[in-house]
């Protein structure tokens, strides 16, 4: 059953067309790999599906709601959630403080409420955090900041959740062990969909990737179609071999 559904859609920048006329759609229960070269369009993508964009043309449906023209709040109050490809922890608050706060009501004047220190810990403890939410996140190791980001936005209890680039800047042990969480929230009924430049590893968790290429939907398929694709060969590193 299709939960997200990118329908033409089409982001301006001035005469620069970021994302040109692209459609695709991604089940409940999938993950998805949107994948392709450096300025290709993949973050463009995830900021006019959360709003903080507006699109230029298209419509971009959830669960079969048009909300191409919600505001970034309502599009998270509709289940949907994203890890942006940089993190902004709050320095002074600890990890359980950040957490905290993405569990808010969703208005400046409410204040009061958010989660149980019980549910705190288990956001944490979902992404392997559960040990260090004492920690202020400056003295955290680079994989763990990015694991922050991720509870962050689980504490948002999304339907879809839009990851930018997780893996960056983690060694092989990190990637793998974060890959393995993501098996997990996929058990857990969490749909996803994962931006990544590279390939490698990420092929082995996703069901379907969907490629771009300047703007354009180069293809869409399983793994093994797309890394032997002779077009997305030569959208990567001029056709030599595929990242
Ligand atoms: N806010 C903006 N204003 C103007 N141009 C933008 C803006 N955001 C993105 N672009 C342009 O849109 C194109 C697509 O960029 P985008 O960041 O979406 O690519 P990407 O595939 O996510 O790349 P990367 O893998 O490097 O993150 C690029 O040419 C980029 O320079």
């Amino acid at each position: 059953m299709t939960l997200l559904e990118i329908d033409s859609v089409t982001k301006k920048f001035g005469g620069l067309v970021a994302v040109d006329d692209v459609s695709f759609t991604v089940d409940r229960g999938e993950i998805v790999g949107l994948i392709g070269p450096n300025g290709s369009g993949k973050s463009t993508m995830f900021n006019c599906i959360m709003s903080e964009y507006d699109v230029t043309g298209g419509t971009i449906r959830f669960g079969g709601e048009d909300i191409t023209d919600y505001r970034t709040h309502q599009v998270v109050n509709n289940g949907l959630s994203r890890v942006s490809q940089e993190s902004n922890p709050i320095d002074a608050l600890p990890v359980g403080g950040n957490i905290k706060l993405f569990t808010l009501p969703n208005s400046v004047v409410s204040l009061r409420g958010g989660a149980s220190e019980e549910e705190i810990y288990q956001y944490a403890a979902r992404v392997g955090l559960e040990s260090e939410l004492q920690e202020l996140p400056d003295e955290l190791p680079h994989a763990d900041v990015r694991r922050l980001e991720v509870a962050k936005a689980l504490a948002t209890e999304p339907e879809l959740l839009l990851l930018d680039e997780p893996f960056a800047g983690m060694n092989q042990q990190e990637i793998r062990e974060l890959a393995a969480t993501f098996e997990e929230f996929r058990e857990d009924g969490i749909t996803m969909v994962i931006v990544d430049h590279n390939m490698g590893g990420l092929m082995d968790l996703v069901d379907r990737a969907v490629v771009l290429d300047n703007g354009d939907k180069l293809m869409e398929g399983p793994p093994k179609e797309v890394t032997t694709d002779e077009r997305v060969r030569k959208a990567y590193l001029g056709g030599t071999e595929v990242p």
